[in-house]
């Protein structure tokens, strides 16, 4: 998969780009809704013979927009999302920098620039779709705006529970603390992608103590969670106990007989929350129950 960085004002007369289908959104979390969208421009790309892009926007228009509150933790971190795009089949990824200049631009002027402009040949967004100043434009009005340089294709309402699958959704899901909520919406437990800064193994309970750094991720509430660890060689079953200062490192204890190595980047999946416990009531814990989730 390409990754196209769009920084500033794009010079469209400069560009040559294959043509193409671009899925348009902000996509954070890339939840079933979204995968679905993806799935369709997928199906529509192959058809047609274009390149299957996605055209996304960073960071979240909600850290320029006056009024909306800033949105400035993630469910998918950009790595995140570029994986995750990778693995659906997504050729081109184009991150446009959304910017105070770009918030600006008139819905007409972005459809004119950023999708003409990239030789898109057919647009897929979802029902709720907005885009340009003050979000003005539409599906039916990129439409319009397109003067029938393109296609288009709306996406209907995934729902579960007859509800939208949203990222708001699921924010709220972490904020209450009820992960185990979270795979109807996302079709996966909760993931959260980090690099082990150090170990520590304790002869007495068989756990390894990890110490990670979350990053710019979005975390549960404060409280007692079990996690599944996923490394390169191995999938572990751990504890990990958040505290209110979550954007400082947290540990993970994780039971395993021996000492492992951890090295590289480690999958933490967020499976269900627990009562708080201690390192050896947890070690006990896990043991008894055989981390059968
Ligand atoms: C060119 C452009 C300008 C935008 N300007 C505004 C704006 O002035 N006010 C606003 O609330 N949202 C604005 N947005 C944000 C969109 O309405 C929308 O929230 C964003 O594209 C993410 O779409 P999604 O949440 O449906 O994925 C703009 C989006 C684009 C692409
Ligand atoms: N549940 C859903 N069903 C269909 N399309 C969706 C759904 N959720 C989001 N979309 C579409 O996916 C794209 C990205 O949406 P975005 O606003 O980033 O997601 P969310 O609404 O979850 O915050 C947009 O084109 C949007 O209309």
């Amino acid at each position: 998969m390409q990754t196209v960085y769009i920084k500033g004002p794009l010079d469209t007369k400069a560009l040559t780009n294959d043509p193409c289908i671009i899925a348009l959104g902000f996509f954070d979390g890339v939840h079933l809704g979204h995968r679905e969208l993806i799935e369709t421009a997928r199906k529509i790309a192959k058809q047609k013979d274009l390149t299957l892009s996605v055209m996304t926007f960073f960071p979240h228009p909600s850290n320029v927009l006056p009024t909306k509150r800033k949105i400035n933790r993630y469910l998918s971190p950009l790595d995140a999302k570029k994986e995750m795009f990778k693995e659906l089949g997504v050729e081109k990824l184009f991150i446009v920098t959304f910017s105070h200049d770009f918030a600006k631009l008139a819905p007409a002027d972005f459809v004119k620039s950023y999708i003409c402009g990239l030789n898109c040949k057919h647009v897929v967004a979802g029902f709720d779709f907005t885009y340009g100043y003050r979000g003005q434009g539409n599906m039916q009005r990129i439409e319009e705006d397109g003067g029938g340089q393109f296609d288009i294709t709306v996406v209907s309402k995934k729902s579960y529970k007859n509800k939208k699958i949203s990222s708001t959704k699921i924010r709220e899901l972490l904020n209450e603390g009820a992960v185990d909520d979270i795979p109807h919406y996302l079709g996966n437990h909760y993931c959260t992608s980090v690099e082990v800064e150090s170990e520590t193994f304790n002869l007495k309970t068989h756990t390894v103590m990890l110490t990670v750094s979350f990053k710019d991720y979005l975390l549960p509430r404060s409280g007692t969670y079990l996690v599944r660890v996923e490394t390169d060689q191995d999938v572990l079953e751990g504890i990990c106990t958040l505290s209110e200062k979550v954007l400082g490192f947290q540990n993970i204890h994780v039971l395993s007989k021996e000492s492992v190595t951890m090295k590289s980047r480690i999958k933490i999946k967020w499976l269900t929350e627990l009562e708080a416990l201690s390192i050896s009531e947890t070690a006990n814990m896990m043991k008894k129950a055989q981390m059968v989730v």
